[in-house]
């Protein structure tokens, strides 16, 4: 098995009794996050749904909030800022930001299992600011510029 992180984690009061994010068979990439609270996502309207706890992820790694593909495929719920971006430094609760793209309302309940956590390394930057950038194949070509589209 890889080298796991170790990460810091505090409960919230509202978070205590629920399972801690886990993986869900060997081979996980994601870590099922539960629902802290009780609520209906309606469609269209984004809601940050609250886990009950807070982080302490050490320096170089971030946490990425996923959307799990059985809500999606089946329900239409979908993490609207994917991958959300649970930065190193942050010490606030964590929040699963949800949108429901179906046309029926949602209901959450507190344990459902909303959303997964990915650890992943950051590779910061530094700018080297330059007047001319080498000159590629591609150069600006973007937004559909190689084709492969019927309508395009
Ligand atoms: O799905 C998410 C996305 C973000 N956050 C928290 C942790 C993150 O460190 C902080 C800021 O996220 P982001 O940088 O995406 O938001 P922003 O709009 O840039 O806000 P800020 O100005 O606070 O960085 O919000 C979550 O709990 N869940
Ligand atoms: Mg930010």
């Amino acid at each position: 098995m890889a080298d796991r992180v170790p990460i810091q984690i505090k409960r919230l009061p509202h978070g205590h009794g629920l399972e801690l994010p886990a993986y869900a068979t060997e081979g996980a990439a994601g870590m099922d996050v539960l629902a802290a609270e009780n609520m209906i996502l309606r469609p269209g309207i984004p809601h940050a749904v609250a886990t009950g706890f807070a982080v302490g992820i050490p320096d170089g790694y971030e946490i990425q909030v996923r959307p799990r593909s059985g809500l999606a495929l089946k329900h239409g719920i979908t993490v609207p800022n994917t991958p959300g971006t649970v930065d190193s430094d942050y010490r606030g609760e964590v929040k699963v930001i949800l949108i429901n793209h179906s046309q029926d309302n949602f209901q959450i309940q507190r344990g459902d299992r909303i959303a997964q956590l990915i650890v992943s390394p950051v590779t910061l930057a530094e700018w080297e600011e330059v007047t001319e950038l080498p000159e590629t194949e591609r150069g600006k070509g973007g937004f559909g510029s190689t084709g492969g589209y019927a309508s395009l």
